[in-house]
């Protein structure tokens, strides 16, 4: 698999932990957008390659997809991953790149509702819970079908950087799992 990133790599890191031990599922390659960002300092660390991502390439040329393939990947993951994929990456995997985003969708996703700015809203708007939501990805942002909800309390203390400490324990215990139940799946529908 791949995994697609913009930042600090903290999801990145929990899944390369976890398939360490596996003999049929690697982590064959990081896809990142943002020079500098913390998830290439994490591919360097952990020895796998990394694919840095130019937008005019990206949108308007091939999507990395000849990149991949030659990296024997055929599944995706998104963790942290700030731009939009475009059709041409979606229908060379179809089926086969899942998101994990910090709100419980339908609510709080699209343009703009990324990091902090998904917390900063839902303690605005005074909301009693929160959660991370895990969904295939389509050609809109946060719309593909959801896998996985987890929830979490929100209390009249917690702010936006309580509550992503939260949300953010939330995704390291449950993406790994859940990345590799629909990666077995796959595998036993091919
Ligand atoms: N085709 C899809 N691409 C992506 C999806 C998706 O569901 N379908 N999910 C996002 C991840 N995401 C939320 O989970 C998300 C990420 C970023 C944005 C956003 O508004 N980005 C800004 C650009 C930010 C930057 O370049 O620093 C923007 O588009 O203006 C919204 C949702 C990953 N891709
Ligand atoms: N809408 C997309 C989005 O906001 N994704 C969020 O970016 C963070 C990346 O953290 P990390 O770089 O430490 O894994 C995660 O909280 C993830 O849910």
């Amino acid at each position: 698999m791949a995994i697609f990133a913009s930042g600090a790599g903290s999801n990145a890191q929990r899944l390369i932990d976890h398939f360490k031990g596996s003999s049929d599922i690697k982590i064959a390659l990081i896809v990142c957008n943002k020079p500098g960002a913390g998830v290439l300092t994490i591919a360097e660390k952990e020895n796998i390659p990394a694919q840095i991502i130019e937008k005019e390439k990206f949108f308007r040329g091939n999507a990395y997809v000849d990149e991949l393939k030659q990296h024997n990947v055929d599944f995706i993951v998104l963790a942290g991953f700030l731009w939009k994929v475009p059709v041409a990456l979606i229908q060379a995997f179809p089926q086969s790149i899942i998101n994990i985003h910090p709100a419980l969708l339908p609510n709080y996703g699209g343009k703009g509702m990324y990091g902090r700015f998904v917390h900063e809203a839902v303690i605005t708007a005074k909301e009693k819970e929160s959660g991370i939501s895990i969904h295939y990805v389509d050609e809109l942002y946060d719309h593909g079908q959801l896998i996985f909800q987890a929830r979490c309390a929100i209390d009249e203390t917690d702010t936006a950087d309580s509550l992503a400490q939260k949300i953010h324990a939330l995704e390291h215990e449950h993406y790994p799992i859940i990345v590799e139940k629909v990666v077995r799946e796959l595998q036993n529908r091919r």
